[in-house]
């Protein structure tokens, strides 16, 4: 998953759009970049690491201007050089850069017909890059000196048409303004934010409302599936309906796992979500389980505290915080291989030993993927002391890989693939397993918030991929260039990749 977010304001955007990328390092962890506009320059800074990293005063000093775009990366696509890291830019028409959350599935076919077609050279082996290369064909080849909205949503539509996958993306057009789309499907989120200032109306766009709170901003809708908007120079709003046949999507995992609690999206509320996951499963247990003999829930930090909490509350049994969290280790599922994955579980979570001696422990988890840490903390439980330790997780088995902008490519690497409930409780070595069952986190995250959103992208879950493209030769190739081994022997092979537009 990455992070965007885009502003046009009314005074510089520096600061704004570091702080916004602050509150969406969750999505991303690898790299973070910002491209600014001050008039007719560009300025750009981006690279690998975290935003406190990557962004230095001298970095802030020189990021000018009062329109800008933003991005915390997690790669899907190509691979982790910093080369890759975005905002993209190309020159023409007109000067564009682009930040994308997603993933392309025809990511192939766009650059050989970019190359045979269109003329374009595509420097990097990002889908991102591709989109951006496709939206600025698409913009010039209307062929204007000066541009309007018109030309813009022209410009969308005609990507729309071209481009497959999943993409939530804002491509800033100098000396024009901010556009943002999102793909027909919602598959990824993206909200509009605005604040008034006495110098007139300022403007967000960010992948979660977080950031539009965070930054003082009003919310004010998510985009809809195929829709773009434009915001010009000026702050003046411009929207429009883009794609044929839009049908609301999401990814259900975002509620699951990907987004903050406090974001809300699509209209519905991640926070109470989570909650109803959490009632939902205590509810499976007291049918499947009426004679439990659970002594305490205990949650793994960070994402499940929130169904942990109220699972206990449900099942009447007391929520302890058994295992401490380094706040200093980030996420370790989005980190790029499993040996760090795999270190970084015993470095970020301790096990306070009282909570576990002698007790019957179920330990909260929001999903299973590869199983790394559920396995270590279950060690971690019984080295504690723990009589029993049972699992639960908030969404069902993982079995299927994700092509829409979640790292989970390959089959293989899923604990839940090719395994029966009772075969998982063995791998990762609990006494006892517990899934949420689909339909009701469906129906959790569903609920009434949002009476458009209708269905999801349960693609992890089910094995159904919403945009209809996702062949099993796709799923194949996907998984000889993304699996693990495959990104270790290609980072070796290709050592550093020099950039092109970036700045020490
Ligand atoms: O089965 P796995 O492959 O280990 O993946 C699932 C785990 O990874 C995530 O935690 P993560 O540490 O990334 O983030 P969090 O602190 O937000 O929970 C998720 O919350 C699960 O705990
Ligand atoms: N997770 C994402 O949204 C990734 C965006 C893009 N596919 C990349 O690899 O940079
Ligand atoms: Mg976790």
């Amino acid at each position: 998953m990455c992070g965007i977010i885009g502003i046009v304001g009314k005074s510089p955007v520096n600061q704004g759009l570091y702080d916004g990328l602050t509150v969406l390092q969750h999505r991303g962890q690898d790299a973070a970049g910002i491209m600014t506009s001050d008039g007719d320059r560009l300025h750009l800074r981006k690279d690998n690491g975290l935003v406190r990293d990557v962004f230095h005063t001298r970095h802030m000093l020189r990021l000018k201007g009062n329109m800008g775009i933003g991005h915390v990366r997690y790669p899907t696509a190509g691979c982790s050089s910093s080369a890759e890291s975005q905002p993209f830019y190309v020159n023409s028409p007109y000067g564009i850069s682009l930040a994308h959350n997603g993933n392309l599935t025809n990511a192939d076919t766009l650059k050989g017909d970019m190359f045979r077609e269109d003329l374009r050279h595509i420097n990097t082996n990002s889908d991102s890059e591709i989109l951006l290369n496709v939206f600025a064909h698409e913009l010039q080849r209307q062929g204007k000196l000066r541009i309007d909205e018109g030309d813009v949503f022209e410009a969308v539509t005609r990507v729309h048409k071209r481009v497959r996958g999943a993409y939530a993306a804002v491509a800033m057009i100098i000396g024009y303004g901010i556009v943002a789309f999102r793909d027909k499907h919602g598959i990824r989120p993206l909200a509009i934010g605005r604040r008034e200032t006495p110098q007139g109306t300022e403007w967000t766009v960010a992948s979660e409302t977080v950031a539009v709170d965070a930054l003082g901003f009003e919310r004010v809708r998510d985009l809809e599936p195929g829709e773009a908007v434009f915001i010009d120079v000026d702050g003046n709003f411009h929207s429009r309906q883009c794609a044929e046949g839009s049908v609301y999507s999401p990814c259900i995992f975002e509620y699951v796992y990907f987004a903050r609690p406090d974001s809300i999206i699509d209209g519905i509320s991640v926070y109470k979500a989570r909650l109803r996951m959490g009632e939902r499963l205590a509810r499976k247990i007291l049918r499947e389980w009426p004679q439990h003999d659970i002594d305490v829930v205990i949650p793994i930090p960070d994402t499940s505290r929130t169904s942990a909490l109220q699972l206990s509350y449900e099942l009447g049994v007391l929520y302890r915080e058994g295992f401490i969290k380094n706040r200093y280790i980030g996420r370790t599922f989005i980190m790029p291989g499993q040996k760090q994955r795999k270190k970084s579980v015993r470095q970020k979570l301790n096990a306070i030993g009282l909570e576990f001696r002698g007790k019957n422990v179920l330990l909260v988890d929001d999903s299973i993927v590869r199983g790394t840490t559920s396995k270590q903390i279950i060690q971690m439980a019984r080295d504690a002391g723990a009589n029993k330790v049972y699992f639960a997780s908030a969404a069902p088995p993982v079995r299927y890989p994700n092509v829409y902008g979640i790292d989970m490519p390959t089959t293989a690497e899923l604990i839940g693939h090719g395994r029966d409930d009772k075969q998982i409780a063995e791998a990762i070595g609990a006494d006892w397993l517990i899934y949420q069952d689909l339909d009701d986190l469906i129906s959790a995250v569903l609920y009434k918030d949002n009476k458009k959103v209708r269905q999801f992208d349960t693609s992890v879950f089910s094995g159904e991929y919403p945009t209809g493209d996702v062949t099993p030769e796709y799923l194949k190739q996907l998984e000889q260039c993304r699996s693990d081994g495959a990104k270790e022997t290609r980072d070796l092979e290709e050592g550093v990749t020099i950039d092109l537009h970036n700045s020490e």
